[in-house]
């Protein structure tokens, strides 16, 4: 090859990579489903059979193999016990390393994704402990598990922590549903009401629950529906968004005022479906379905600690209006999102039970590992060992879990006060009066929609 063409070469290789490098830089989705997916699922497949090895997934299969064995030649084994000068080719079974299969990876815009089949006597768990491994061994962010089927389980691969940077998501505008933030697989973290209708937004100081509660706020505001507040810390929490409040407790004995009209709200409610006979209020006639409620408890521990004997009755009366909202709520249009830091039986009987009413769960970073215990014991362990690596430089960032077990990472959108205060401000006129709600009278509020 002449100078030349060397030059020709380095020249032509030197646009390739500025032209790979513009195109990455320009238009990374197109250049990631291009060429970066392609190259990466080389790799993984002329890999897979190393990482699962080092990562112990494989097993030991005996296979017909065509093998050459080594004899010593008659007559010059004499020479030395390394004379070995023939060859003799032959069929034999030998033990052979098998790696799970790879099914097809399939890109995602933050990874991929691909289905494998388990060996015999393997489980998901086994896979769960692996994927840190195999994530490194990716050079990856992630490798969860997920979409378990009988005899096989898909790895999902994400290359970068989708939760560093969560954008505002676009409201929704279909009742009870509110967007607060973005999943790690890159999908809007949706809270339905309807669905899942009480939550607990637990989590240590500073770990972004009044963030979480802001956002739900200013989701719920040109909604309508009815807003509730406990804040038993003085207010300070709550008062900014008054005006689009429709009652707030800020006291112990407003907090049991409260939530008689609430028990007395959830009874009458009961009392018009039965005489209509509707299962829930969704199901009654249009024009006789109440305005839904969203009870918004800060810092629930409160509501359970008393100072002297004489808060004893109070205390208790709280916690069983509090059970009985939480348990017959859900049929009519009554909710609970309750945040705290704790929420175990050492704050006194009855809060078990309340907790195990709310099915929706959100566990941001913990002080230790009794809150993501408190708040995730009863689900897939997997889902207490993402709560407890929450790192504390991520506010917001929690584990998400719904009442079908799945769980996913998620992060709030950062929602400044003064944006929640102002949207409160913005839909002060959807506010209606608590007379009017806890009368059950309908009111002229626009009609709600059937129930899905
Ligand atoms: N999703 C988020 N993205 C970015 N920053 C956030 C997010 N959520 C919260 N933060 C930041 O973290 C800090 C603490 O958040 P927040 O007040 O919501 O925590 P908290 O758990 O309610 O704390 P406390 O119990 O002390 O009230 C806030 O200053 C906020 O700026």
């Amino acid at each position: 090859m002449t100078v030349n063409d060397s030059l020709m070469v380095l020249g032509v290789l030197a646009a390739a990579a500025a032209g790979l490098w513009a195109w990455r830089r320009w238009h990374p989705a197109s250049f990631w489903y291009g060429v970066a997916f392609p190259a990466r699922a080389v790799l993984v497949y002329l890999t897979w059979h190393h990482i699962a090895s080092g990562c112990k997934l494989t097993r030991h299969r005996q296979r017909w193999r065509l093998t050459l064995d080594a004899v010593p030649a008659a007559g010059l084994v004499v020479r030395g016990a390394a004379g070995i000068v023939e060859h003799k080719r032959r069929m034999r079974r030998v033990d052979v390393e098998r790696a799970p299969r790879l099914g097809l990876l399939r890109p995602t815009a933050q990874g991929w994704r691909v289905r494998l089949r388990l060996h015999d006597g393997q489980v998901p768990a086994d896979y769960e402990r692996a994927a840190e491994g195999i994530a490194h061994a990716w050079r990856v962010h992630s490798v969860r598990v997920v979409d378990v089927r009988p005899g096989l389980v898909t790895l999902w691969a994400t290359m970068r922590d989708p939760l560093t940077e969560v954008t505002v998501t676009p409201a929704t505008g279909e009742l009870l549903r509110v967007r607060p933030g973005k999943l790690e697989n890159g999908q809007d973290w949706v809270m339905d009401l309807r669905t899942v209708p009480h939550w607990l937004n637990a989590g240590a100081t500073q770990s972004g629950k009044s963030n979480l509660a802001n956002a739900i706020i200013a989701g719920l505001a040109p909604q309508p529906v009815a807003l509730v507040g406990f804040d038993l810390k003085g207010g300070v929490e709550f008062t900014p968004y008054a005006p689009r409040l429709s009652a707030l407790a800020t006291t112990r004995k407003e907090c049991v005022g409260l939530l008689d009209d609430l028990v007395g709200e959830v009874e009458a409610r009961m009392a018009v479906c039965r005489r209509h006979g509707a299962r829930n209020v969704w199901r009654l006639p249009e024009s006789l379905r109440p305005v839904p409620i969203v009870v918004l408890i800060d810092e629930v521990a409160e509501l359970f600690l008393m100072a002297d004997k004489a808060e004893k009755d109070e205390v208790a009366k709280t916690g069983t209006a509090l059970l009985r909202v939480a348990q017959l709520g859900r049929a009519f249009a009554v909710h609970l999102i309750v945040c705290g830091q704790r929420i175990g039986s050492d704050l006194g009987p009855g809060v078990t039970a309340l907790r195990s009413q709310l099915s929706g769960r959100v566990c941001h970073r913990g002080n230790d590992p009794e809150t993501a215990n408190m708040t995730l014991g009863d689900m897939d362990p997997a889902a207490l060992d993402a709560a407890r690596a929450i790192p504390a430089e991520t506010p917001g960032v929690a584990v998400v879990a719904g009442q079908d077990g799945s769980w996913h990472r998620a992060r709030s959108v950062y929602l400044s006060e003064e944006t929640a205060e102002q949207a409160a401000r913005d839909h002060a006129h959807l506010t209606p009066a608590w007379d009017i709600v806890i009368g059950s009278v309908p009111t002229t509020r626009p009609p709600l929609p059937e129930a899905a």
